[in-house]
């Protein structure tokens, strides 16, 4: 294909998204790389300068489990959500808050485009309670497992969103909640990205990770296009497992909750975002309802 006929391509796309809101959730798979990160961030910051809202947020799992691990403590989770311990939520919140976020608005600045770094609590952003114990199936058993300080959003206010895109600025979120006594508490970034979403009544979720799409069982296919009964079809097949499931299912919370489309896409390639946007056969998986 000739240079000018990408270009091309990508002028229905960018009439059809310009003003609207997309969410751009970073699975901490999918910052492994810090080069990769960088064209990541410039191609949202593209996003931004044709006209799209941009709003980031981050995970950075990989990196609380390594922090976790130094510190002599062993990760666990249940459904994809880590079991969060007081020492475990403050190292969540130093890596999360202190550092990926941090270095992102760095990363956005460098491209020259301004950025604010928030958590879910800046603003009353994101309300939540802590989670119910989860019933988890242990050999034969089933037994309660407590997940500690993990969060269930109950609000979202997204004022403090609207002020920032209304200035020009990207927001980018760091997935921590805070309780109606003011506790904070950790909170899956799938869920998160989902919840804002909903919130902005965004065009788009796009969640980039460390894996092509949603896949199939042997996890040799992806699906490029799924349907909300597909997505439920594949969790009830018990297709879908670990991280892919609070994925999954913010994705399809969503496009209950009028989000036009939501996306699992590989963020460890380059430019996949702009490709999964602007051409018309896409890089990841695409979920409508
Ligand atoms: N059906 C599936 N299709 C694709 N990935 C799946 C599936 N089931 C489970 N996964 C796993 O989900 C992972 C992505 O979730 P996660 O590790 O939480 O990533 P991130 O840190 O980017 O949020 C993949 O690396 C893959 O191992
Ligand atoms: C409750 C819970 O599981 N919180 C997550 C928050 C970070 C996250 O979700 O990061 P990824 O997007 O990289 O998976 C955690 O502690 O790992």
């Amino acid at each position: 294909m000739k240079r000018e006929d990408v270009l091309m391509e990508a002028l229905p796309y960018i009439q059809k998204f310009y003003g609207k809101t997309i969410v751009i959730k970073l699975g901490g798979h999918a910052m492994v790389d810090q080069k990769i990160l960088e064209t990541v961030i410039r191609d949202a910051v593209l996003l931004h300068y044709v006209g799209m809202k941009v709003v980031l947020v981050h995970g950075g799992g990989p990196e609380i489990t390594a922090k976790m691990k130094a510190m002599g403590k062993e990760p666990k989770f249940v459904g994809g959500l880590r079991i969060t311990d007081p020492e475990t939520l403050e190292i969540a919140q130093m890596v999360l808050v202190g550092k990926i976020n941090d270095g992102i608005v760095s990363l956005i600045a460098n491209c020259g485009t301004r950025a604010v770094g928030i958590s879910g609590n800046d603003g009353n952003l994101l309300i939540a309670r802590k989670m119910e114990p989860q019933r988890v199936q242990i050999g034969e058993t089933f037994e309660e497992v407590d997940l500690g300080h993990v969060g269930e959003i109950e609000e979202v206010d997204p004022e403090v969103l609207h002020c920032l895109l209304a200035q020009n600025y990207i927001p980018v979120v760091a997935p921590i909640a805070i309780d109606r006594q003011g506790q904070s508490l950790n909170i899956n970034a799938d869920t998160a990205a989902a919840e804002i979403a909903i919130a902005l009544k965004a065009y788009k979720l796009v969640n980039l990770t460390d894996v092509d799409g949603v896949m199939d069982a042997d996890r040799k296919k992806v699906y490029h296009r799924l349907s909300l009964a597909d997505a439920e079809a594949m969790i009830g097949r018990g297709v879908i497992a670990g991280g892919m499931i609070p994925k999954l299912e913010g994705c399809m919370k969503a496009i209950r909750n009028g989000v036009t489309s939501a996306h699992v896409v590989n963020g460890n390639r380059e430019h996949n975002l702009l490709l999964e946007l602007f051409t018309d056969e896409g890089v990841g998986t695409m979920i409508t309802p």
